[in-house]
Order: C-alpha cells, then sequence, then structure tokens
C-alpha cells in the first residue's frame, strides 16, 4: 500500500512540477515532454455523457461546475491523494498554493474563476490545465484529467471552430502511449454512437489502455438492459466494462449528498435484476479503485523507463546549457564582472600571441629582421651621393667662395638631406607593426570562446583595441621621426675626426716617412669623390644605428603598449556606464536567452524528478 501510494503520490509531484513549468503534454514544446511519459488518466466523453457526475462521485463531493453548453474549458488535473480516517477533507489549487479549500462549492467557483481567468468570458477553450488536489479520507490516490466534452455543435458566441479544436485538445491527451482513456458513454444511447468510444477506438485500436465506463443505466428504457456491453459483446476492451449510476438532475437539484448517492448507486447493482450477477464489478468506487490499481501498475512497469529518460534528458541539457554558456546575470554590478572577465579572457589570448603561446606575434620580428633593413637598403643614396649631386651641393653650399678647405656645409647639406630618407623605412615599419597588431585583435577576438555569444561587446574590444592601436601608432612615429632627427640634429664628430685630412697630407709630402700624397686638386672629381664616399659612410653607420633602434622603439612605443594598456581606455568607459548601457554590451540573440532560460527551467525540472524517484526507491 506504502508503495502504491508513494508511486502515484510520485507521478502527482512530477506532474505538478511540469505544470508549473510549462510543460502539460498537449501545446508545442521545443523539448521532449516528461508530462507525456508520465501515465495518466483522461476523462473523455461526449457532452452530458456523465463526465462530471462520475469524477464527483469517485471524490464523493459536489465540486465541478454545471451548466449548459462547454462547462469544462481547460483540462482540470484531478490528483486525488488519501488521508488518515477522520482528517478533514480538503482541496488545494496548483495556481494559489497554502489555500486550503474545505468548502468545495468555492472549489467550483474557483475552477470556473480560473477558467475564465485564462479563456476570458468568451466561452474560448485552452489547453493549459487546472491543478485540483483534494485530500480526503474517501478517495483513493489516482490523477485524472478531466478534458472538455465532445460535441457536435457550437453554442451561441462560440467559433464554429471550437468543435474541432475540443476534439483536437482530446485528442493530443488520448493520444499519448502511456495516457489510460476513461471513456464515458451514456447508456440510453447507441454504443455505435459514443463519441468517447469513437476516439478511443481511433487512438487505442487494441483497447488496451481504455476503460469503458457505461453511465445512466438507470435512464434505459424499461425492458431494455445494457449487458451487452457490460459483458463486452458490443464493443470488446481489454479491461472489463464498468456501468455507473450518478445522481439524476433531480437528485442533484435536491442535492443529494455523494455519500447518499454511493450507497444508492451500490443498492442499485445489488438489488437489479439484471446486473446483480456483476455488482461486485460495478459502481463509482469500484472504478476508482481499479483504475487507482491499474494506475499504479502501470506506473511501476513505466519507472525504468521515465528513468532512464530522465537521465537522457539531463545529461543533453546540461551538454546544451554548457554549449549556451552561463546566463548573464541581471544587475549593473554582476554584468560589469562579466564584461571584464571576458575582455580580460581576451586580452589573455591576445598577449598569448604575443608571447609566442599562439602564432603571430613572429610577424613583429619578421617587420625587424626582413623589412626594415631591405627598406634601408633600398633608400636611394647612389642617386644622392652621384658625383654630380655631390657637385651641386656643394658648389650651392660654397656660395660666392668656393670652400678652402673642407667644404664643411656641403658635408652637412648632404647628410641632412640623406637622413631624411630614413623617415620613410622608420614609419613603414612603425605601420607594419600596426597591422600585424590589428590582426592579431582580430585573431584573438575570434579565438575568445566565451565572446562568441556577444557580437555587440566583441565589437566594440575591437573597436576600442584598435583605437588604442592608433594611438600606439601615433606615439610610436614621433619617437621614431625623433631618432631620424636626432641623427640630423648632432653629427658623430668622432667619424669625421678619423677620415684623413686632405690638408695634412699635402702638407707631409716633403717627409719621407709618409708615401707621399698626389697633390690634390680641390675642385677635381676625385675630391668630390671622395667627399660623396665619406657622406656614404657616415650614413651607413647612421643606417646601421637606425636599424637596431628603431626595433627598440617601435616595440616600445606600440608592442609594449599593446601588452599593458590594450583595453585600459575602455575599461575607464565601461566603469562609467549605466546599467542599461552594460546590458546593451551583453545583448545576446534574444532566442538564444529564451533557450538557455527554458533549458534551465527543464533541467530544473528534471532534477526535481529525478530526487522523487529516487526517494520513492529509498522508501521501498
Ligand atoms: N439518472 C441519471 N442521470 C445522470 C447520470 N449521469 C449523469 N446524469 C445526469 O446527466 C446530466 C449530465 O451529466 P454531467 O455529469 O453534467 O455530464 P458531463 O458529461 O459532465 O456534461 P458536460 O460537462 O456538460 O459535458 C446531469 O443532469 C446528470 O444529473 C446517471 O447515471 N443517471
Amino acid at each position: 500500500m506504502t508503495t502504491m501510494e508513494s508511486l502515484i503520490g510520485l507521478v502527482n509531484r512530477i506532474q505538478r512540477a511540469c505544470t508549473m513549468l510549462g510543460d502539460y503534454g498537449g501545446g508545442d514544446n521545443a523539448f521532449s515532454s516528461l508530462w507525456e511519459a508520465l501515465p495518466s488518466v483522461a476523462v473523455v466523453g461526449g457532452q452530458s455523457s456523465g463526465k462530471s457526475s462520475v469524477l464527483e462521485s469517485i471524490v464523493g463531493r459536489d465540486f465541478l461546475p454545471r451548466g449548459s453548453g462547454i462547462v469544462t474549458r481547460r483540462p482540470l488535473v484531478l490528483q486525488l491523494h488519501k488521508t488518515e480516517q477522520g482528517s478533514q477533507e480538503y482541496a488545494e489549487f496548483l495556481h494559489l498554493p497554502k489555500r486550503r479549500f474545505s468548502d468545495f462549492s468555492l472549489v467550483r467557483k474557483e475552477i470556473q474563476d480560473e477558467t475564465d481567468r485564462i479563456t476570458g468570458k468568451t466561452k474560448q477553450i485552452s489547453a493549459v490545465p487546472i491543478h485540483l488536489s483534494i485530500y480526503s479520507p474517501y478517495v483513493v490516490n489516482l490523477t485524472l484529467i478531466d478534458l472538455p466534452g465532445l460535441t457536435k455543435v457550437a453554442i451561441e458566441g462560440q467559433p464554429e471552430s471550437i468543435v474541432q479544436d475540443i476534439e483536437n485538445m482530446v485528442r493530443t491527451y488520448v493520444e499519448k502511449p502511456n495516457c489510460i482513456i476513461l471513456a464515458i458513454s451514456p447508456a440510453n444511447q447507441d454504443i455505435a454512437t459514443s463519441d468517447a468510444i469513437k476516439l478511443a477506438r481511433e487512438v487505442d485500436p487494441s483497447g488496451e489502455r481504455t476503460f469503458g465506463v457505461l453511465t445512466k443505466l438507470d435512464l434505459m428504457d424499461k425492458g431494455t438492459n445494457a449487458l451487452d456491453v457490460l459483458e463486452g459483446r458490443s464493443y470488446r476492451l481489454q479491461h472489463p466494462w464498468v456501468g455507473i449510476v450518478n445522481r439524476s438532475q433531480a437528485d442533484i437539484n435536491k442535492n443529494v449528498d455523494m455519500i447518499v448517492a454511493r450507497r444508492k448507486e451500490r443498492e442499485y447493482f445489488a438489488t437489479s435484476p439484471d446486473y446483480s450477477h456483476l455488482a461486485s464489478k460495478m459502481g463509482s468506487e469500484y472504478l476508482a479503485k481499479l483504475l487507482s490499481q491499474h494506475l499504479e501498475s502501470v506506473i511501476r512497469a513505466r519507472i525504468p523507463s521515465i528513468t532512464s529518460l530522465i537521465n537522457k534528458s539531463i545529461e543533453e541539457l546540461e551538454k546544451e546549457m554548457d554549449h549556451l554558456g552561463r546566463p548573464i546575470a541581471l544587475d549593473a554590478g554582476a554584468q560589469l564582472y562579466t564584461i571584464l572577465e571576458l575582455c580580460r579572457a581576451f586580452d589573455r589570448i591576445f598577449k598569448e600571441h604575443l608571447d609566442g603561446g599562439r602564432p603571430g606575434g613572429d610577424r613583429i620580428y619578421g617587420v625587424f629582421d626582413n623589412q626594415l633593413p631591405a627598406a634601408l637598403r633600398k633608400l636611394p643614396f647612389d642617386r644622392h651621393l652621384s658625383l654630380q649631386n655631390v657637385k651641386r651641393v656643394v658648389s650651392e653650399a660654397d656660395g660666392y667662395q668656393p670652400h678652402l678647405i673642407a667644404p664643411e656645409q656641403g658635408y652637412r647639406r648632404l647628410i641632412e638631406g640623406a637622413l631624411n630618407h630614413f623617415r620613410g623605412p622608420a614609419e613603414a615599419s612603425v605601420d607594419a607593426v600596426h597591422f600585424v597588431l590589428k590582426e592579431l585583435v582580430r585573431k584573438s577576438i575570434g579565438e575568445t570562446q566565451e565572446l562568441k555569444r556577444f557580437p555587440t561587446l566583441q565589437a566594440e574590444i575591437a573597436a576600442a583595441s584598435n583605437e588604442a592601436l592608433e594611438k600606439f601608432r601615433d606615439e610610436s612615429k614621433k619617437t621614431v621621426i625623433r631618432l631620424v632627427d636626432m641623427e640630423s640634429s648632432y653629427l658623430t664628430v668622432d667619424f669625421f675626426r678619423r677620415l684623413p685630412q686632405e690638408i695634412e697630407k699635402i702638407g707631409n709630402a716633403a717627409n719621407p716617412a709618409t708615401p707621399a700624397a698626389p697633390a690634390v686638386d680641390r675642385y677635381a672629381e676625385g675630391h668630390f669623390r671622395r667627399i660623396g664616399s665619406n657622406v656614404s659612410s657616415y650614413v651607413n653607420m647612421v643606417s646601421e644605428t637606425l636599424r637596431l633602434t628603431i626595433p627598440k622603439a617601435v616595440v616600445y612605443c606600440q608592442v609594449r603598449e599593446a601588452k599593458q594598456s590594450l583595453l585600459n581606455y575602455f575599461y575607464t568607459q565601461i566603469g562609467k556606464k549605466e546599467a542599461k548601457q552594460l546590458s546593451q554590451l551583453l545583448d545576446e540573440d534574444p532566442a538564444l536567452m529564451e533557450r538557455r532560460l527554458q533549458c534551465a527551467k527543464r533541467l530544473e525540472l528534471y532534477k526535481a524528478a529525478r530526487d522523487e524517484i529516487d526517494s520513492v526507491s529509498w522508501a521501498r
């Protein structure tokens, strides 16, 4: 008994959790439905077939709305919990937790009100179920789903489609292989025309999950009986048919007590000349017990597959959640933290590229080792120091008075003119490194997995990084140009001191210790060639210096800065942003956010269900 109570109770609890998370079978759902895996009993019948009466008689209480037309417009999941003898009966709605109804007429009113809350007063139908639990010593543990009565015509104020809508809704419940169908047919109607049997036959042709219930036996014409149906000759089902005698409308009007009605029903069968031989297997109390036992055995058989479905779903959902990433916090502080973490993740990868953990940083060395030396080599010094140009520059610098000893001004002009050429390769190195860094930013953003979800933040980080790189580039350019200008502003004196002096050579001609130098004609070509070659040596020396110092400046101004403070300015800007702007930065694809939310809810449901099942297994 404990097992039975706990098994049906278990399914009840899981069903409630399902409903709270919007999983109630039927409706569209992007997820596999746990609800659908749970066995349940759906009550199906044509209008006025006596569905409500059967349910009330199983419960032993008046609590369902009555009236003309389609009264049941939302599924009612009725969970019956047997309590100890002597304890008070009460009802509870899932949508009104903690409120106990002991007056069952208020339960009826709440069902009506809650139906209207979702469907409006329009007499529309809705697939969202109402959950009602009844705790009573007079019930058996059982869960029944009351569905709108199948109808053939719409009444006034209802759309024509309602007939089909109701059938579709009922069908979504009964076509599930785990649904036990309680098919209600009135005995005073030909069974061949029963809406309930018609639908049951369609969805359960072998009749293994259909329980046939025949109401209104007392209303049959005198001299006729329903033995052909009750004994399974008219329509065969795997389970025996159960005959029922509910309260008549007159009884209801007279407020005949349900307990009295149950007793009268028992007496009816016991004393009926037609049905007394079946009396022990007739009536609403017997039906309730039969269903309870059947439901329990079905649940027991299904537990292993439900457990494996749950475990499989948990595994899949966890995998999907991993893939989707953690949900974004709602408060500004946590969002700021998330943004900074994402920036740091990007920054880490960017640094790895520079430091050799990832490829790309070596391209910077390529600039220093190949590009810069090649550019320096290609500078047009040959042209600048051609004999003709040297002559021209020196003469111009001399003016009307040709130089007497050495063309000081001429040298300076030739050197300055040559050094100016170094600006080009210096700036080109800065640009080349800039483009390598930019490319590494782009690569690093792509490689930061955590950022993938946030296209806006990606774009912002890229923009901020590029802006910072531009600044570093400007600074770097200024520095390398300064290096070049420094070379122009003060020439290396030692170089010229070490040059052989033509004058001295001439003066020493008489000295036999030194070989006699040919007398130099200061205005002959040889003289200018020597000037050209001296300037060329000087320029080569400077070129060698710059080849070594430009990389130092570039690394100092660009690479080192990028490593240390690529996002510094961005960080200060982020710190000033309002909550709304922060969440804009974290604006994920809404579909993705929704999916994560749904996954999380689902996961919670499945985990709760697993815990429930575990707790029952322990109790057994
Ligand atoms: N005499 C007698 N009347 C019954 C029996 N079952 C139901 N009735 C009456 O038939 C009418 C319809 O019964 P309900 O239980 O309201 O039927 P329903 O299928 O729930 O109807 P809807 O919710 O409108 O679809 C009521 O007046 C009941 O009193 C029965 O076994 N015998």
